[in-house]
């Protein structure tokens, strides 16, 4: 079964997320893509549109987003406030391997403002195609950082 991903940008990002939407409806390893906007004319800022996508992915209702504005610091920032969702900005191949191979990351986030467009549907694309490993050496890191959330830290 592929993933579901959820995809969302702000005024800054439009095109990008449109470009990465369609790139992504063309994977094998996706089944479906749920655009959450923005659309042209519309104006939300980031910080509302990353912890809806965001939810989302808590709640079970999509497996993975692609959220982008200007730079790709704000919506990871923003998607990074809702406990369990582990997002970053990553604008190298590299980065986006290990973004899934070593942090288990539901969300890769873009910058319209800082790369080009082929290098987001790019990276997009390599995103989806990785698959975390719960047994590798990464696991007991991303549980630690799990831990940090419940208020109990294991180790501080
Ligand atoms: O990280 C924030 C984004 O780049 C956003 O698209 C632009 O935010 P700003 O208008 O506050 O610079």
């Amino acid at each position: 079964m592929g993933l579901r991903i959820v995809v969302t940008a702000d005024a800054a990002a439009i095109e990008y997320k449109d470009a990465v939407a369609a790139e992504l409806e063309k994977s094998e390893y996706v089944d479906s893509v749920t655009d959450l906007g923005l659309h042209a004319g519309e104006d939300v800022d980031y910080p509302h549109l990353a912890v809806k996508g965001a939810r989302m992915i808590k709640a079970g209702e999509a497996d993975r987003g692609v959220f982008l504005c200007g730079t790709g610091m704000g919506v990871a920032i923003s998607a990074n406030k809702v406990p369990g969702i582990r997002a970053s900005t990553a604008h190298d191949s590299f980065s986006v391997e290990r973004l899934v191979l070593s942090n288990n990351a539901q969300v890769l986030c873009l910058g319209q403002r800082v790369i080009g467009v082929e290098l987001a549907k790019r990276l997009a694309r390599e995103f989806v195609s990785y698959t975390f490993d719960p047994q590798s050496h990464s696991a007991a890191k991303v549980e630690a950082i799990e831990s940090y959330e419940t208020g109990e830290p294991e180790q501080a």
